[in-house]
C-alpha cells in the first residue's frame, strides 16, 4: 500500500499489534494452515498459487509470522534483533518448532531485505519509499518466504495477506495480496534475472548479495588490503565472503579453561570444534539448556575470539614482567571469560576494563565463577567501570599482557548481526577512528616493558585496522610487532590455515567458519 493511501499511522501495527504488544487471540499456528492447507492452482515456474480471495483467507496473523513482523517493527525502531527476540518468542508464547520458524523467518528477512527490497518495488511498480513501512516489512516476509524458505506458495501467501489484514486493516491486504501475486510468479533466480545487473559491478553486488554497497566496497578492500585476494581473484572471495555474510553463523560454545572442559560440552549434546581447542559446536537444542552454559563455567562465543585470546595467553613475554594481565574493553565480558581462565590457570591476576555500567555489569557476571576460581587459586579477577583511555596514564607499565578488543564497526560479524549491515553507516569509521587509536595507545603505556598487546576488532576494514596499529606505531619506537600466527593453533595444536602473510591475523568466515577477526601483537622493546 502506498503511504500516501493508509490513514493510519505509518509504519505502526493496528489493533493492538503493537510491536511490543501481545500476540493476535485465537489462531494456532498448527490448526492456521499455515503450512500445508488451502486451494491451489499451478503458477508460472512451478509453484503454486492460491485461488482464494484475500477476504477469504486467514483473517488473523498467525503467532510465528506475527512474533517475525513483531521483530521488524522492533529493528526499525531501533532495537537489535539478537536482544529483542528471545523476549518476542516469550511474549508470543511459540513452542520451539514455532519459534524456530520464527527465527528463521525474522532474521532470514533482515539479512535479506536489500535483495528482497528489490523484488518488491519491481512487483509494486513503485519504490518502496512509496509504501508505508509497517506493510513493507509484511511483504518483506512474505518476499523471504516466498524465495528464501521452503514456504508452499498458497501458505506464504495466503499468511501474509492475513498479517497485513491483523496489522494495517483490509485495505493494505489487498495490495498485499496483489504484490504476492506478482512476487510468487517468479522463481528467485529469475528475479535475480531481472533485479541484478548483469555487469558484475559493486551495485549488482549490493543487490544480489544484499549488502549496502559501501559494505561491499569496504570488504573488497579488506580482502585486498590483507592480502586473502589479489585484483586477478578478489571477485570470487568476495562472493564468498558477502554469501557467507547471509549463512547463520553455528552455534559456537567455549569452555572456559579449567572451568568446564570440551567433553562435557560434548557429553551436553555438542560436537568438539577442530579449530578451537576450547570449542565445541551445538547443532541443535537450546545452548541455556547445558547446566556449563547456565552456571556460566562455558558460554556461546565465536571461535575466533577464543582463538585470540588463547593467541594472547601463549605468546611468550619477558621474564619479569608483572604476573597482571589487563582486558581494556571487556564488555559484555566474553573474551575476558577465556583471558580470565587462561591468566588463573598461569598464576596471574586480570582485570577487566569496561566504561558502560551495564556492560561492566555484564561483565562481572559473565566472570563469577572465573572470580571464585581465582580466589581458591589466590589470585584475582577484578572488573573496573572506567575508561580504558586513562589506564596506561594512570597505570603505566603495570601490566604484563594487554587485549585491547577496540569497539568497532562489526563489519566482520555481520552473519551474526542480521540487522547491522544496514544500520552501520561509513561516517562510523571516522567516529570510531580516535578511540580505537587512544585504546591502543593506553595500552601500550600500560603495558611493561617485555610484556604483550593484543589489538583486536570483530571488522576487517583496513581503516580499523591496519591502519589503526600503522598510525600508532609511527610515532613510537619502543614498540616491536611479533608474528601473531604461530600462536594461532586448532585443536589439534597445529598453526591454524590460511593465516594469511602475517604478522598479523586476519580470520575469514568463509575460510575459517569464523568471524573476521582482526588481530596484531605487539611487544613493548625490554
Ligand atoms: C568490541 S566490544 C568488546 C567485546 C568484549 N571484549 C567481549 O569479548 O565480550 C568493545 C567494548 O569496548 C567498550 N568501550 C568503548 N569505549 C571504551 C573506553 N573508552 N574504555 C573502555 N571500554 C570502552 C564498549 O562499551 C564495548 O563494550
Amino acid at each position: 500500500m502506498p503511504a500516501s493511501d493508509n490513514s493510519r499511522q505509518p509504519g505502526r501495527p493496528q489493533r493492538g499489534s503493537g510491536s511490543r504488544g501481545a500476540g493476535p487471540r485465537g489462531s494456532d499456528s498448527r490448526s492456521s494452515g499455515s503450512r500445508g492447507s488451502g486451494s491451489r492452482a499451478s503458477a508460472p515456474g512451478g509453484q503454486q498459487r492460491s485461488r482464494q480471495r484475500p477476504s477469504d483467507r486467514s483473517k488473523q496473523a498467525e503467532p510465528a509470522r506475527f512474533a517475525a513482523y513483531t521483530l521488524l517493527r522492533a529493528v526499525a525502531d531501533g532495537a537489535y534483533a539478537n536482544l529483542e527476540f528471545p523476549s518476542i518468542i516469550r511474549r508470543h508464547r511459540l513452542d520451539a518448532r514455532d519459534a524456530a520458524f520464527a527465527t528463521e523467518l525474522g532474521f532470514g528477512t533482515l539479512r535479506m531485505q536489500g535483495f528482497y527490497d528489490a523484488v518488491i518495488a519491481e512487483a509494486a511498480a513503485r519504490p518502496t519509499s512509496k509504501i508505508d513501512p509497517g506493510v513493507l516489512d509484511v511483504l518483506r516476509l512474505g518476499a523471504h518466504q516466498l524465495l528464501g524458505m521452503r514456504v508452499a506458495t498458497h501458505a506464504a501467501a495466503d499468511q501474509t495477506v492475513g498479517l497485513a489484514r491483523t496489522v494495517s486493516g483490509a485495505g493494505a491486504s489487498g495490495f498485499v495480496n496483489a504484490v504476492m501475486r506478482r512476487v510468487s510468479e517468479k522463481t528467485r533466480d529469475e528475479w535475480q534475472a531481472i533485479v541484478v545487473p548483469n555487469d558484475g559491478s559493486t551495485a549488482a553486488l549490493a543487490t544480489e548479495f544484499s549488502h549496502p554497497e559501501w559494505v561491499v566496497s569496504a570488504l573488497r578492500g579488506a580482502l585486498l588490503g590483507h592480502g586473502r585476494a589479489t585484483t586477478g581473484t578478489v571477485s570470487g572471495e568476495l562472493r564468498a565472503l558477502l554469501e557467507s555474510d547471509n549463512t547463520p553463523a553455528k552455534v559456537s560454545l567455549v569452555a572456559r579453561p579449567g572451568l568446564s572442559s570440551v567433553g562435557e560440552l560434548v557429553a551436553s549434546g555438542a560436537t568438539a570444534s577442530p579449530t578451537s581447542p576450547f570449542g565445541a559446536v551445538l547443532d541443535h537444542g537450546d545452548p541455556g539448556a547445558i547446566p556449563a552454559i547456565r552456571e556460566r563455567r562455558a558460554a556461546v562465543q565465536d571461535e575466533g575470539s577464543q582463538l585470540l585470546a588463547a593467541a594472547l595467553a601463549a605468546a611468550p613475554v619477558a621474564e619479569g614482567v608483572p604476573d597482571r594481565w589487563l582486558d581494556l574493553c571487556a564488555g559484555p565480558g566474553g573474551k575476558s571469560g577465556v583471558l580470565g581462565a587462561l591468566a588463573v590457570q598461569s598464576g596471574a591476576d586480570l582485570v577487566a576494563v569496561e566504561v558502560s555500567e551495564h556492560r561492566a555489569d555484564l561483565v562481572r557476571s559473565t566472570l563469577e565463577p572465573v572470580m571464585a576460581r581465582a580466589a581458591e587459586a589466590g589470585a584475582s579477577v577484578e572488573v573496573r567501570t572506567a575508561d580504558g583511555r586513562e589506564v596506561g596514564e594512570g597505570e603505566p607499565a603495570a601490566y604484563g599482557r594487554v587485549l585491547v578488543d577496540a569497539p568497532c564497526t562489526g563489519l566482520g560479524a555481520l552473519r551474526r548481526r542480521p540487522e547491522a549491515r544496514w544500520r552501520r553507516q561509513p561516517s562510523d569509521l571516522a567516529q570510531l577512528g580516535p578511540l580505537q587509536r587512544d585504546l591502543l595507545r593506553s595500552a601500550l603505556d600500560a603495558v611493561a616493558p617485555g610484556g604483550l598487546v593484543g589489538y583486536a576488532t570483530c571488522s576487517p576494514h583496513p581503516a580499523e585496522t591496519t591502519f589503526v596499529v600503522r598510525d600508532v606505531l609511527k610515532k613510537r619506537d619502543d614498540i616491536e610487532v611479533i608474528d601473531a600466527r604461530e600462536f594461532f593453533r586448532d585443536a589439534s595444536g597445529e598453526v591454524l590455515h590460511d593465516l594469511g602473510d602475517g604478522p598479523e591475523v586476519q580470520l575469514w568466515p568463509h575460510v575459517h567458519g569464523t568471524d573476521a577477526m582482526f588481530f596484531t601483537l605487539l611487544r613493548k622493546k625490554a
